[in-house]
């Protein structure tokens, strides 16, 4: 299991419902893993686990059956080798987008000197050199997502987790967003779970896909995406291969959406 950085084995969650007896189960049955330094992308209909499993291999939240494996080790408390970029990932409004990046490099007792170059490192992988002093409200909403991104890169964590990182960014936004995450990941070797509704962003950005289906929500696929790397996040459908990987896709996501539609 060693040679996997995580591993989600036999994962069943059930939470207490307000006003009820008894629970909701709301992931039944989940194993997967992640090679070193792949992309996995984790789809499925809204509300069916997805942050819950984020949170699980972050130490925040432990299954009620099954355990998480973070390279060989049971994961029992809050995972501090793992980066999370959660879906409103919020730079503080008081502090410069330095000193936000700072912040985790503080925390852990890094020497100023090293500090100051790491901001700088990873200010300069996402584009932000030239920003420092800025106050987040001087940032747009896209600066603003990067400046969270650099503070999770900033500490070199083992694996990094993103819920959602790019939801709440315009189209255009979000492709630049996508095409640099992707650079970043070549470049660094990054292990990355990431979190999304989008089939195209998936497709675009994984080694494999995770598909899970409604509440009480299985595996229903686990689909390899061998397009060629660096793919084109700006224009999908020129990626040789590109529609094959979408269909493989949607026809797993299609029955979850087709199942909870209201007629
Ligand atoms: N701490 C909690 N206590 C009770 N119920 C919870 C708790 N956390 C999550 N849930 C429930 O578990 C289900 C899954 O939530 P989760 O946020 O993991 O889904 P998701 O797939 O990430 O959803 P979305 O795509 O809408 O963000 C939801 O029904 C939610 O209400």
């Amino acid at each position: 299991m060693n040679d996997r950085a995580l591993v989600f084995e036999g994962i069943g969650q059930d939470f207490p419902a307000p006003g009820q007896r008894s629970k909701v189960r709301v992931l039944d049955g989940i194993s997967f893993d992640v090679g070193h330094g792949k992309f996995i992308a984790v789809i499925g209909p809204s509300g069916c686990g997805k942050s819950t499993l984020l949170q699980m291999a972050a130490g925040l939240l432990l299954p009620t059956r099954g355990a998480v494996h973070h390279r060989g080790r049971k994961i029992t408390s809050i995972n501090t080798e793992v980066g999370f970029v959660p879906q409103q990932a919020q730079l503080f409004p008081w502090k410069t987008l330095a000193e936000n990046v700072e912040l985790p490099l503080l925390l852990r007792g890094v020497a100023a000197n090293e500090r100051r170059e790491r901001v700088a490192h990873a200010l300069g992988s996402v584009g932000l050199k030239g920003f420092e002093r800025h106050f987040p409200s001087q940032l747009s909403g896209g600066m603003q997502k990067r400046g969270s991104i650099a503070r999770t890169l900033v500490y070199r964590p083992d694996i990094i987790l993103m819920d959602e990182p790019f939801g709440a960014l315009d189209a255009q936004t979000r492709m630049v967003m996508q095409s640099d995450l992707q650079t970043l990941s070549m470049e660094a070797g990054a292990t990355v779970v990431f979190v999304t509704h989008d089939i195209t962003e998936a497709v675009l950005l994984a080694d494999h896909v995770i598909v899970l289906s409604q509440r009480p929500s299985r595996l229903l696929a686990n689909i390899p995406i061998d397009l060629p790397r660096p793919r084109n996040m700006f224009e999908p459908f020129r990626n040789p291969g590109f529609d094959a990987a979408y269909d493989a896709v949607w026809t797993e996501f299609r029955s979850q959406i087709d199942t909870g539609r209201v007629h």
